[in-house]
């Protein structure tokens, strides 16, 4: 007898419901595969280098992101930490793209 359990309002096995987190995280992938395209469209726009990061930027979209956090039942500090790991890797990336 597998071990069920309620999972988003189905009742499903432990199984099933790891399959389903493992599509979620392929497309939290592929998603960031997708965010990093886009930023590397700015990073060609910012191709003088004046001025890679932009904190504004990230405040406004880090408020937008808490606010929509607390919707989806997530903790706000913990996508916090999340998107100043995204900000950084993205920066770099912009960074090195720049140097070559
Ligand atoms: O919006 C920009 O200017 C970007 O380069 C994108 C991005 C981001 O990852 O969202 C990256 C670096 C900046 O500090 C702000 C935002």
């Amino acid at each position: 007898m597998p071990f069920l359990f309620r999972f988003g309002g189905e009742v499903v096995t432990i199984n099933d419901a790891r399959r389903k987190i493992d599509e979620i995280d392929q497309d939290i992938i592929s998603l960031l595969g997708k965010r990093r395209r886009c930023v590397t469209e700015i990073g060609e726009l910012k191709a003088n280098k004046v001025k890679v990061r932009d904190i504004g930027r990230e405040q406004l979209i880090l408020k937008n992101l808490k606010q929509q956090a607390i919707k989806d039942g997530l903790d706000p500090e913990f996508i916090e930490k999340v998107y100043k790991e995204i900000f950084a890797y993205f920066i770099q990336c912009q960074n090195d793209m720049l140097e070559t």
